[in-house]
């Protein structure tokens, strides 16, 4: 079993013109939980897509849990849970409903018992029944979650997790991301623009800058090296202003 739980070499990504990812390559260790960071239109997004088999790469190679993205699609879905930053459900089912019709579909045995598992790892008991059209969006999000981990993925991608969450539902959700990984032993890659919320949460970094990848190192490590720099934002805005101290 490989350790790198994410492994990309030489990545392109061309939309017509456009170049969103131009020759990244990065790695992410096993149990890390891992933020891509970047302005608005860096790449972060197109990374993520590809690395869950949503979009081919123009060119260049990425691995995912030891599987390739291009030629395993399969078992790269089979280990992979994806939270995007707008996740969709029958908001005419119920949660319950919606569980069930996901875990039929990724193939889970004992679904029912699965998805008490997976609303007790989520801490949202209570809602089974009710239908997810009247939830707010930070049920949604823990929906979400528990929809993404019905089939226990070694790898849980989330793009944008916390956008749009209020504090409580920031907070909720940062602690359910540590659970998964510190208790279940779930690598987490998530894309974020909330970099308090990242240095609460995570425990390595990259950024990316007009899709190449400017920086990767640990929490620690980052927090270390940019002495006179008390916040991940303000050493954020230094790297990307091409200015590291
Ligand atoms: N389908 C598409 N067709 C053309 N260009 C695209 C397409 N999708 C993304 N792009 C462009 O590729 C670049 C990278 O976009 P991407 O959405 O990956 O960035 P991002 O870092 O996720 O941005 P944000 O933080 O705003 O979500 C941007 O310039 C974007 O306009």
């Amino acid at each position: 079993m490989t350790d790198m739980a994410i492994q990309i070499t030489g990545l392109v990504k061309q939309y017509g013109e456009k170049t969103a990812l131009e020759q990244l390559t990065l790695s992410v260790p096993r149990g890390e939980i891992f933020g891509l960071l970047g302005h608005n239109g860096a790449g972060k997004t197109t990374a993520v897509n590809i690395l869950t088999t949503l979009l081919p790469p123009s060119s260049g190679t990425a691995s995912v849990a030891g599987r390739d993205i291009q030629t395993q699609p399969a078992e790269v879905r089979r280990v992979i849970g994806y939270l995007p930053e707008n996740v969709q459900f029958y908001d005419n089912l119920t949660l319950h409903e919606n569980l069930m019709f996901f875990a039929q579909l990724s193939g889970v045995q004992h679904p029912a018992a699965r998805i008490r598992v997976v609303l007790d790892i989520v801490d949202f008991p209570g809602h089974e029944r009710e239908r997810m059209g009247t939830f707010s969006k930070g049920m949604r999000q823990r929906a979400g979650i528990a929809q993404a981990i019905l089939h226990e993925p070694e790898v849980l991608f989330l793009d944008e997790p916390t956008s749009g969450l209020d504090p409580q539902g920031v907070a909720t959700l940062r602690n359910i991301i540590i659970r998964l990984n510190r208790e279940l032993g779930v690598t987490v890659f998530m894309n974020t623009h909330l970099l308090g919320e990242v240095t609460r949460t995570c425990t390595s970094i990259g950024i990316l800058s007009a899709g190449e990848l400017i920086y990767q190192d640990s929490i620690a490590a980052t927090m270390n090296s940019f002495p006179g720099q008390d916040s991940l934002e303000e050493i954020y805005l230094s790297i990307a202003a091409g200015t590291p101290s």
